[in-house]
């Protein structure tokens, strides 16, 4: 840690090298240098290893970061960071190897790295784990610290409290592990929260699902994610959804005649696509959990109600012998086979 000094005002402002921390930037430094190491000793970084690093603050983190890699590139937002960057590594035999990127990391391109290792600021945790899994080339790994609750929910096992649709779409597209617990008290100033740091390795290939037909499926269920899908498939609104759907790709279909019917593997645009609005909380944790409000015309259609697209669909749950089944216990494997039977039948999220 930079020798700073550290004064208290009524505004509880804290100070390293002269600059009040922001809280509305996620600024909470590492003052830990054991835990800094251990970080970097966790991320398994190579001497020919570019790494990204995202936010580096007063260059706390960076520096150890520096001593291990080939080189690092930094995007920090804050200027007044950036000038302390530059103070700190100026004339040091590590300013040829450290590119600093002033702006947003959710806005900038990112430049090829070989793994990324950051202590983030947590409310962009979400976009920017979308961010990093959909950036090509693809790379070896990513090391980063996240609010507790957010590690445990991209961690979380089928039939775990926090299960839920973060996990089972970030599961998709990376083997995540938890490394390390960190208390508060490891941040000068301490956050509300204790974090956690994980590793996310992207699979390559990524299995062959449209993404936009998964995160339908997968919104669908999570929404009232502890509702058999058999009552969730009843609903008068996921019905009279999932038919106008249905409408539409058969007409889609008829007027393409001679084309395959494997449906295409999604463009990896769409992740760039979902990234670009962070408030859209395409993957947020918000709503997990939470069970989606019935209107009161959003009834179940039981008995005489019963159309035939219905029973079409009753019959692929059915088939799969899902009827009984809830979101917060399906597996992986179990989502992707429901997708198949669904889309199958003709049956679509998107
Ligand atoms: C939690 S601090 C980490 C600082 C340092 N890496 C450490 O571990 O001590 C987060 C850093 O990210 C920066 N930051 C906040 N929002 C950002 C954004 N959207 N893009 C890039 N950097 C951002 C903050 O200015 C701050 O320096």
């Amino acid at each position: 840690m930079a020798g700073g000094k550290i004064r208290k005002t009524h505004q509880r402002q804290h100070l390293q090298g002269g600059i009040p921390f922001e809280k509305s930037k996620g600024q909470h430094i590492l003052k830990n240098p054991m835990l800094v190491d251990t970080i970097v000793q966790k991320a398994g970084i190579k001497p020919t290893d570019v790494v990204l690093e995202i936010g580096p603050g007063t260059g706390n983190l960076t520096k150890k970061l520096l001593e291990v890699s080939k080189s690092v590139v930094a995007i920090e937002l804050d200027p007044r960071m950036i000038l302390e960057l530059n103070r700190r590594f100026q004339g040091t035999p590590y300013s040829n190897r450290l590119k600093v990127i002033q702006g947003d990391v959710l806005k900038a391109e990112l430049p090829y790295f070989d793994i990324c290792v950051a202590n983030i600021p947590y409310q962009i945790s979400s976009p920017l784990t979308f961010k990093l899994l959909s950036h090509r080339p693809v790379f070896r790994c990513a090391v980063i610290m996240f609010q507790r609750e957010f590690a445990m929910r991209l961690v979380a096992n089928p039939g775990d409290n926090l299960y839920c649709r973060l996990s089972v779409n970030t599961q998709l597209l990376a083997r995540i592990s938890h490394l390390l617990k960190i208390g508060r008290n490891n941040f000068k100033p301490p956050p509300k929260v204790d974090s956690s740091v994980v590793r996310i390795e992207p699979r390559s290939p990524l299995p062959p699902v449209s993404f936009k037909e998964w995160d339908g499926l997968i919104r669908l269920c999570f929404n009232r994610k502890n509702k058999t899908l058999g009552a969730i498939f009843k609903h008068k609104s996921v019905l009279s959804l999932l038919e106008k759907n249905y409408k539409t790709a058969r007409a889609l279909q008829q007027g393409q005649t001679g084309q395959a019917d494997e449906e295409p593997i999604d463009d990896m645009e769409v992740f760039a696509d979902t990234v670009e609005d962070p408030s859209a909380d395409m993957y947020g944790v918000r709503d997990e959990g939470d069970e989606m409000e019935v209107e009161e015309d959003d009834v179940m259609v039981e008995g005489s109600d019963m159309s035939d697209f219905k029973e079409m669909v009753m019959g692929v749950l059915k088939q799969g012998d899902f009827a009984e089944k809830r979101a917060s216990k399906l597996t992986q494997v179990e989502f992707l086979y429901l997708l198949s039977i669904f889309n199958k039948a003709g049956i679509h999220f998107a």
